[in-house]
């Protein structure tokens, strides 16, 4: 397929256009500082940027009509309602994490959220020292998730990819479930399977959980 990439000169950006082109998919357009890459039509936009540049994404998807994979963090709630809007027209897929191990994350989290009530809970999520946003969007699922408020530590360490720990603990005994992303391949893979999922959908909003 031929791709098109809002921040294809970032880090996610560089992963995802390296991910594709060895699986034989052409980056024929992109988005950036700088202004427009343009080789060809997108047969696909994907976007990991920041939530300022979205109404230009908006612009492009609505643009070239086509389908639309949205990972920056940090959405404001009428980025996410002109997310919907946009699916009627176009298929989109949104995540704050695209690794598979965050989505079985959150099938535990579903597990476990009505087994520890009373218990102490927290979450510490550590990320690269370049990381913009805090705290991460994927911290930010998991306690959707958790459907209570519970507080969460932000660790900007390093290079680190993207670590996420939910402890929880009573006065006998501490649970944790973790995840680590040993580099930014996981989310590119995440990426390329919801491409796949989307390329022949006409509309609707989806999430990673549908995708796998
Ligand atoms: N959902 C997921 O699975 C994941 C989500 N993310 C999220 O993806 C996003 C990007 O992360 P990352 O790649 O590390 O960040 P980077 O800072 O490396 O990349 C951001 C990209 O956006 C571009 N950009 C910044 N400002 C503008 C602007 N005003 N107009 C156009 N383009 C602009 C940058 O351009 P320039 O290079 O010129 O600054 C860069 O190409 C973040 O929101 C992050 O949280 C990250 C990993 C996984
Ligand atoms: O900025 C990153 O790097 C990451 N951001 C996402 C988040 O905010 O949850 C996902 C991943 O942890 C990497």
């Amino acid at each position: 397929m031929k791709i098109g990439i809002v921040g294809y000169k970032g880090r996610m950006g560089k992963e995802i256009k390296d991910l594709f082109e060895e699986k034989n998919h052409e980056f024929v357009w992109g988005y950036d500082k700088d202004g427009e890459y343009f080789q060809d039509k997108p047969q696909i936009i994907v976007d990991f940027s920041l939530p300022e540049v979205f109404e230009k994404t908006e612009e492009y998807v609505r643009k070239f009509n086509v389908p639309l994979i949205i990972g920056t963090t940090a959405l404001q709630d009428e980025q996410f309602e002109a997310l919907k809007t946009l699916s009627k027209n176009v298929p989109v897929v949104q995540s704050y994490n695209f690794s598979i191990g965050i989505q079985l994350f959150l099938k535990m989290v579903d597990f476990l959220k009505d087994k520890i009530d009373g218990w102490d809970i927290e979450i510490i999520e550590t990320h690269h020292r370049f990381k913009k946003d805090k705290p991460s969007g994927t911290a930010k699922m998991i306690k959707d998730k958790l459907g209570k408020d519970v507080p969460i530590s932000s660790l900007r360490l390093g290079n680190v990819s993207g670590d996420h720990v939910l402890y929880m603990a009573n006065l006998g005994e501490v649970l944790s479930v973790s995840h680590r992303a040993l580099s930014r391949r996981a989310f590119a893979e995440g990426v390329l399977k919801s491409a796949e999922f989307v390329i022949n959908k006409k509309n609707g909003y989806f999430t990673f959980t549908d995708v796998i």
